[in-house]
């Protein structure tokens, strides 16, 4: 099934699973089937899906790996040679040291006549085929493709037509979705990728969207195994979107206190507390951290602007969603102790992130919001996660979900971890990968929007993980709507008008 189908209710969430859970609910399944059984379904699942996605394609090239995705190519060549498909096999690998099944469905495709060569792939160019299959490597790639296997990657990558992966796109960590050769060359970009058994994160976050393409799924009728991770869904969000009732009142849903934009920063500011407006946010403060800022947003006079003397005050009433940080330059570090002790839901973003990387006490007191049930809700895109844990962001960017996860385990909250495949982790239990958004987003403002939409929908007593879910998921969605008539950046103002 592919992802995101129009249904008619809107989809669950989809499991996720790493490479021990993935190889777990492949034992399980062996457990239970005839040898070879799996494998057959997954070639020919992959042969039914080439058809589907490529319907006019008479001619068709198999590149197979040295092991079992090797042999799910295998199968499906052929499965299409069957069909009546000109295909041709390259085998890149010892026939004599394939895996059983491998060695099994390599021995049918000579039998059934399917023309195989072998080592050749150097050199290869396209000869009229109209579609190209990569079951080079798969759950088994734990390194940069080299030798024939590289050039078998750098033919794929040369190739003009349409590429399908077979459960993953060789040279990718399924795992993580980081591409192996770190400048990422030696790795398929294909335009379908069909994961097999189960769905790998990789697929989701990191490199992985822009290298899987279209991303389809077929469980093979194997048992189900507890996931790893999620992937949200309309049907995931939906379900904890809160209701505007009838007889709500603008009480009803919790006041917002932004406080943010130092001087020369006061558009983050703005930006937030905007989008908390629009989010739903019952009473909207804004408390600009730059003392000569205005005293009125003319365009939106909802916005109650508060001078910073009254913050104090403020949370001391003790009932509003903080969202602190966005464009807060060194000034944040004055207000964040008294922050970080009333608010009884907080948001921080960018530099009260990179504030707290700095400041060990501040960590300390973070940490103990969480132990007395006060919840919080980071938003640091890769290099301030890398800031808070220490590291580089190229570490955080190799294993997206580990590093969120280690960094909600270690201050005891909820984190956001923006990018490509936003994850959104708590100290316990899977976490999340959002699907929405695009690179529009990748311009600056954006994520003062996604922290001030969050303070806005989150509503009191709700899970902070909920509220995370449905608001990465909103602010994604609103670019995809956005990136649908639209080229080039999707200017933040418009952004938080919008979602
Ligand atoms: N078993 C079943 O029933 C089912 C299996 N299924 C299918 O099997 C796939 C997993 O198969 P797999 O475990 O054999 O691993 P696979 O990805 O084919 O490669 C392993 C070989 O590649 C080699 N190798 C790795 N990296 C390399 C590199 N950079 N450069 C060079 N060599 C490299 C590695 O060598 P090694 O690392 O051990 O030296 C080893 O020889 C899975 O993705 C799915 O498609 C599903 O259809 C469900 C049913
Ligand atoms: N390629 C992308 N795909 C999906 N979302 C993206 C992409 N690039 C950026 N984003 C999103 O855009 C926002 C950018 O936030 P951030 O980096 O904090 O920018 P700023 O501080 O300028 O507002 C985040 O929500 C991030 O997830
Ligand atoms: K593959």
């Amino acid at each position: 099934m592919q992802l995101g189908t129009a249904a008619a209710s809107p989809p669950a969430p989809w499991p996720l699973h790493g490479a021990q859970g993935s190889r777990a609910s492949e034992q399980a399944a062996q457990a239970e089937l005839p040898p070879f059984t799996l494998m057959r379904r997954a070639g020919t699942a992959v042969a039914r899906l080439a058809l589907a996605v490529a319907p006019h394609a008479r001619r068709v090239w198999v590149a197979c790996g040295p092991g079992n995705n090797g042999g799910d190519g295998l199968v499906a060549a052929a499965w299409l040679h069957r069909a009546g498909r000109a295909v041709s096999v390259s085998l890149v690998g010892d026939p004599a040291r394939l895996p059983a099944d491998a060695a099994r469905a390599l021995e049918e495709a000579r039998a059934a006549g399917v023309p195989i060569q072998q080592t050749p792939v150097y050199g290869f160019e396209p000869r009229g085929e109209d579609l190209a299959i990569d079951a080079l490597l798969g759950l088994g790639s734990s390194r940069r493709p080299e030798g024939p296997l590289g050039d078998a990657v750098a033919a794929l990558r040369r190739w003009p037509g349409p590429v399908l992966a077979v459960d993953l796109p060789t040279g990718l960590d399924g795992e993580t979705g980081r591409v192996f050769d770190t400048e990422l060359r030696a790795c398929v970009r294909a335009d379908h990728t069909l994961s097999l058994l189960t769905l790998k994160p990789g697929l989701f976050t990191a490199q992985g969207r822009d290298h899987a393409g279209t991303v389809w799924w077929h469980d093979l009728g194997a048992p189900t195994v507890a996931p790893d991770a999620w992937l949200a869904s309309e049907g995931a969000v939906q379900a904890v979107r809160p209701a505007r009732l009838h007889a709500h009142h603008k009480g009803s849903f919790g006041d917002v206190i932004v406080v943010a934009g130092a001087p020369g920063m006061v558009g983050a500011a703005l930006l937030a507390a905007r989008a908390a407006v629009r989010a739903g946010g019952g009473r909207v403060y804004l408390v600009p951290l730059a003392e000569d800022a205005f005293a009125v947003d003319p365009t939106h006079p909802e916005l109650m602007v508060r001078p910073l003397g009254s913050l104090e005050p403020m949370l001391r009433a003790g009932t509003g969603t903080v969202v602190c940080g966005c464009g807060g330059g060194s000034e944040v570090a004055q207000i964040l102790p008294a922050v970080l002790h009333a608010a009884p839901r907080l948001v921080l973003d960018a530099d009260a992130l990179n504030t707290m990387a700095a400041d060990e006490a501040l960590r300390t007191l973070l940490s103990h919001r969480g132990a007395r049930g006060a919840a919080t809700i980071l938003t640091p895109h890769p290099l301030e996660a890398a800031r808070l844990l220490g590291s580089s962001s190229a570490d955080v960017q190799a294993n997206r979900v580990a590093a969120a996860r280690e960094l909600a385990g270690r201050l005891r909250v909820t984190v956001v971890l923006k990018g490509s495949g936003t994850v959104i982790a708590g100290p316990e239990g899977p976490s999340w990968i959002n699907p929405t958004g695009n690179a529009a987003l990748a311009t600056p403002g954006t994520g003062d929007v996604l922290a001030g939409w969050l303070g806005g929908t989150w509503r009191p007593g709700e899970a902070a993980l909920d509220a995370a879910v449905r608001a990465v998921w909103e602010h994604g969605a609103a670019a995809d709507r956005w990136a649908a008539t639209h080229r080039g950046p999707y200017p933040a103002s418009e952004l938080a008008e919008a979602i």
